[in-house]
């Protein structure tokens, strides 16, 4: 077969493993971890120049060239994310709670802003209502379904068929409960239009969390973060495997199995077919990966990376027809993260969390997230930081109309809508930051990938089928932590067990 790779003037070094871990995430630290504590010896290929994946710590200067200490990425913990917490403590990192004394904001459809206690916005009492029965109809299908298997809920194809959107306005005709409804699934996490998913992806999004009441909770859904960001959770995780971590090496191409040449159609000239991902009835192979600096032969590989990022890596032969359909059908969300810095949390002194929602709104969901512990800034351990940073987010269509802008106007678009919640000192802050990863070649949106509508019942079943001797981790398809820290690192363990058990 032929190849970029795989011939004589490769002269790169030539590793021999158990496991080459391709990603260093959440999903594949974890992965190579707990197949090394089984005594399995492994190699962790990363693309980029660090580890953490869509956990990333990163710094932004202010005009006194003071660094303040930023989370780019994923954040925060919340308490029905066991494993992670577990881990956490395994790795000896401490948490804190995200501050959340004082009175919250909403800001109406028609721009009206209301100060309110508690997690019931302060719509109207039909709204009110309303909202609460769509969330009870929601909290009810969540609890039916296995976040193992969304395929197999009872009315699957149905729900997956119907945009979560549509499902709504077929369910109700309150276009503000409607909003407020879907901003903790579309806005909030999947990162796209309400219009563009199904209601099982949205059902499962909940099933993940535990209940859509969960979801629609702030105080449990972003409760804690890690003193020292949560990419602190990868570095640890890297630090313990050493040398076994390779940066800057992305996997280019994986050689995973040899086709039965008996099914090649030589009147029609259609090269050997893998049917199924079990070549040589069913005997899984050895695997090699390549990339420009080492290759890695191994009896196993885990791809521990996002779904939409399989067709970056040439796979020889190619995977069998399934995954080649199913990888077209999954595509990140998109979401900007808004960072505002102040020399002090001022909201803080005026009554007031930081916390500010407004469905349908250019920035529909504000916190306080002033760090904690000792960073880039001047805080020390123990303590919080002295200066107060706000933490936005600005998702899918707005967030695409605001990188048109020029820089100026964008920030100052971006402000204004923050300014609605919390008034007019938000439009000076001493430092701003935007990070998205749908610039990152590597990621490629954020904050993770999802089905097109249809795609969870049709395929979602094969997403964590082994394909000969590839395993797949991500917290893009886990079940419970889904698209979150915790799924990856669930994800992680799970894939290390079911190799090691195979032996
Ligand atoms: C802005 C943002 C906010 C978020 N907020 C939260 C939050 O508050 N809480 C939470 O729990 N989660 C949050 N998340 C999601 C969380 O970060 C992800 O679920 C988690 O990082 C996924 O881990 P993973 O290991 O599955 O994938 P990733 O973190 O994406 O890691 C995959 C790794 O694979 C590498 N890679 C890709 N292709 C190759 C290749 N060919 N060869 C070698 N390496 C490759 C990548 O460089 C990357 O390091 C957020 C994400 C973003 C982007």
């Amino acid at each position: 077969m032929s190849s970029l790779f795989s011939n004589e003037s490769n002269t790169n070094p030539v590793l021999e493993r158990d496991v080459v871990v391709i990603g260093a995430g959440p999903a594949g630290l974890m992965a190579a971890r707990t197949l090394k504590k089984k005594g399995l010896s492994v190699a962790v290929l990363e693309a980029r120049d660090r580890v953490g994946g869509r956990t990333w710590n990163g710094k932004v200067k202010d005009a006194e060239g003071v660094e303040h200490f930023v989370e780019l990425g994923g954040q925060w913990i919340s308490p029905d994310q066991t494993r992670l917490i577990e881990l956490v403590d395994e790795l000896g990192l401490e948490t804190f709670q995200r501050y959340r004394e004082g009175k919250s904001i909403y800001v109406a459809p028609d721009g009206t802003r209301h100060e309110y206690e508690g997690t019931v916005f302060p719509a109207s009492e039909k709204t009110i209502a309303e909202m609460d029965r769509l969330i009870k109809i929601m909290d009810d299908l969540a609890a039916e379904m296995d976040p193992a298997r969304p395929w197999a809920h009872p009315r699957a194809q149905e729900l997956d068929s119907i945009s979560f959107r549509k499902w709504l306005e077929g369910l109700s005709d309150d276009p503000e409960a409607i909003d407020n409804v879907s901003i903790y699934v579309a806005s909030g996490m999947l990162t796209k239009p309400s219009y563009t998913f199904s209601t099982l992806q949205a059902v499962l999004m909940a099933a993940s969390a535990g209940s859509f009441s969960n979801l629609v909770d702030e105080d449990f859904i972003l409760d804690r973060r890690v003193v020292g960001g949560m990419q602190s959770v990868s570095r640890t995780m890297a630090e313990e495997l050493g040398e076994d971590v390779y940066l800057g090496t992305p996997v280019r191409e994986l050689h995973w199995a040899e086709v039965d040449p008996t099914t090649a159609d030589d009147l029609n000239k259609i090269a050997a077919d893998v049917r199924d991902g079990v070549p040589q009835n069913g005997e899984a192979r050895e695997v090699i990966a390549y990339s420009e600096k080492v290759t890695v032969k191994a009896r196993y590989a885990v791809l521990a990376v996002p779904p939409n990022l399989y067709n970056r890596i040439s796979f020889v032969p190619p995977l069998p027809r399934d995954q080649q359909i199913v990888h077209q059908h999954i595509s990140m969300g998109l979401v900007i993260k808004v960072h505002a810095i102040y020399d002090k949390p001022f909201w803080r002194e005026e009554g007031l969390s930081g916390t500010g929602f407004g469905g349908g709104r250019l920035v529909q969901e504000v916190y306080d997230n002033t760090n904690y512990g000792k960073n880039f800034a001047a805080s020390a351990e123990g303590e919080e930081d002295q200066y107060g940073t706000l933490v936005g987010f600005v998702s899918d269509v707005y967030a695409e109309e605001m990188w048109h802008l020029p820089e100026e106007e964008r920030k100052e678009r971006i402000l204004s809508a923050m300014a609605d919640y919390l008034g007019p000192k938000t439009k000076e802050p001493i430092a701003f930051y935007l990070s998205d990863m749908a610039a990152e070649e590597w990621t490629r949106g954020a904050y993770a990938t999802s089905y097109d509508l249809g795609g969870l019942s049709r395929w979602g079943h094969l997403q964590n089928e082994p394909t000969g001797s590839i395993y797949y981790a991500c917290s893009d398809i886990a079940a419970e932590g889904y698209q979150h820290v915790d799924g990856a690192i669930r994800q992680g363990e799970l894939v290390a067990q079911k190799i090691a058990d195979k032996g």
